[in-house]
């Protein structure tokens, strides 16, 4: 299989039965470490945390990465933490079809945390591959010894070595999506193309890196059992902690999404040029700028992101000047050759990483940023030169965090212009373009090659 190739990808999105067949695979993405032993060895205590982690996950935004820092999962083993995470993030990632498999076989709802408990067997068995024996015991075990789930020992018993014996059943994609957001990318791209979206949300992506300049990418490609990408990411199905790979410690090259890559292309700044980077942190795309050569002032509003930033700049040995400050507060007179608005979203471009955000996005907060937007935006436009770029991007998949701003931009600004993209010179698949010229990557494009995250993409250009 190709790296990061989906198994399944080429099945249909309804009526799938869900288990991936052939060998079992390792415990997860850049989640799981390296040392992953056989999920049949490992305890009930990591199956109690993946749960604590999913339901983290569902209660709100980054709750899955706050949960990790705390101390149930802190106790745990390092490689029974990355079990943990990887059952959890399986679950998330197929929670849809886990309900409808459960939902078929329950009369009536159990209480959550009885749900729970089946979830994160069924993310075991079904998804991650893990021996049926070991996630049912270890489900029952944990059952037994809650007094509130005690009484639906027997339950999770039956339903689990059900599921086991009649199978799964036909499970849908779709249902992985929350209602309103399928609703709302069916209306924006149409049914095919949500079709495409909820496959690609069943999968994990593989890891894409992004090199520093003079870094062969065959030599990098090859050292990590990758290949080389249009516009020279290079993509692995690798998995483990990547501080571990060849290539990490003399700072070769940093982890970005080969859509994540794309903006910073787009801005297609020349050795000698001032950029700025105006919401930067942790800074794939100050990286990208300050290797292409440009003097860098990156600025974002948030210190600790902006920490892991310098960190980056340091292990890489590259440069740029960096402020912490809300960007439209930045005192200072200074315009750019090239600016560049990563501005804050709701994220759902990256659903395949972060499969958390599709339950954490609520539909008021499209609303709310697209308002954050249209400020930053027009701060952005002040520090472009004349004759100076702005690329605006934004990893959502809602068109009023994209195109809308664009439009009421360019209605606002008409010393702007577009300057249409040329998705190959920047890495982009082809049917990203958009008849205006600018770049909407869908998930669900290069599903061959293994896909890549959502983005949206404009180069302006201001003429006076
Ligand atoms: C999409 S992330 C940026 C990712 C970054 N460009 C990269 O490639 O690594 C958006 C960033 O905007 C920052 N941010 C939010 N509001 C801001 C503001 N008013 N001014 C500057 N930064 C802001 C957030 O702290 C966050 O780091």
């Amino acid at each position: 299989m190709r790296p990061g190739a989906r198994p399944g990808q080429n099945s249909e999105a309804r009526g799938r039965r869900m288990a991936t067949k052939g060998k079992p695979r390792p415990a997860s993405a850049s989640e799981a470490s390296s040392e992953t032993p056989h999920q049949d060895d490992i305890g009930v205590e990591a199956r109690l945390v993946a749960g604590l982690l999913l339901n983290a996950a569902l209660e709100r935004r980054n709750g899955l990465d706050e949960a990790l820092a705390q101390p149930p999962a802190r106790a745990l083993a390092p490689v029974d933490r990355a079990f943990a995470r990887a059952v959890a993030m399986a679950a998330l990632r197929r929670l849809g079809e886990i309900d409808q498999i459960l939902d078929r076989r329950l009369q009536k709802s159990p209480p959550e945390a009885v749900r729970t408990l089946m979830r994160i067997a069924l993310a075991q068995t079904l998804v991650l591959e893990t021996p049926a024996f070991a996630a049912v015991s270890t489900a029952v075990k944990l059952a037994e010894r809650d007094p509130k789930t005690r009484p639906y020992k027997n339950l999770v018993n039956a339903v689990l070595r059900g599921v086991g014996r009649d199978g799964p059943g036909l499970t849908t994609a779709e249902s992985n999506l929350p209602d309103w957001i399928a609703a709302r990318w069916r209306a924006t791209y149409g049914e095919a193309a949500l079709t495409g979206l909820a496959l690609a949300a069943r999968e994990e992506p593989p890891t894409d890196l992004s090199l520093k300049p003079g870094v062969d990418p065959a030599a990098v490609a090859q050292a990590v059992e990758g290949e080389v990408l249009d516009g020279g990411t290079v993509r692995t199905g690798r998995r483990g902690d990547v501080a571990t790979w060849p290539g990490f410690e003399t700072g070769d090259w940093w982890v970005q999404d080969a859509a994540a890559a794309v903006p910073g292309r787009l801005l297609d700044v020349k050795p000698g040029e001032t950029a700025l980077d105006m919401c930067a942190a942790p800074g794939g795309k100050t990286l990208q700028l300050a290797a292409a050569g440009a003097s860098v002032v990156a600025l974002d509003r948030s210190a600790p992101r902006l920490k892991r930033l310098t960190q980056n700049l340091e292990r890489t040995g590259l440069a740029a000047e960096v402020v912490a400050v809300p960007a439209e507060d930045w005192e200072d007179d200074r315009t750019f050759d090239a600016v560049l608005l990563d501005a804050p979203c709701t994220a759902t471009g990256t659903f395949r990483r972060n499969p958390e955000v599709l339950r954490a996005t609520k539909p008021a907060e499209v609303a709310k940023l697209a308002d954050v937007q249209h400020r930053l935006l027009d701060a952005a436009a002040e520090r472009v030169k004349a004759g100076g770029r702005l690329v605006y991007c934004t990893c959502s998949l809602e068109r009023e965090e994209g195109e809308t701003q664009v439009i009421a931009f360019l209605r606002r600004n008409p010393g702007f212009r577009t300057v249409p993209a040329d998705p190959a010179a920047v890495g982009a698949p082809a049917e990203a373009l958009t008849p205006e010229g600018w770049l909407r990557i869908l998930p669900s494009q290069w599903a061959e090659r293994g896909g890549l995250d959502g983005f949206f993409a404009a180069r302006l250009e201001r003429i006076s």
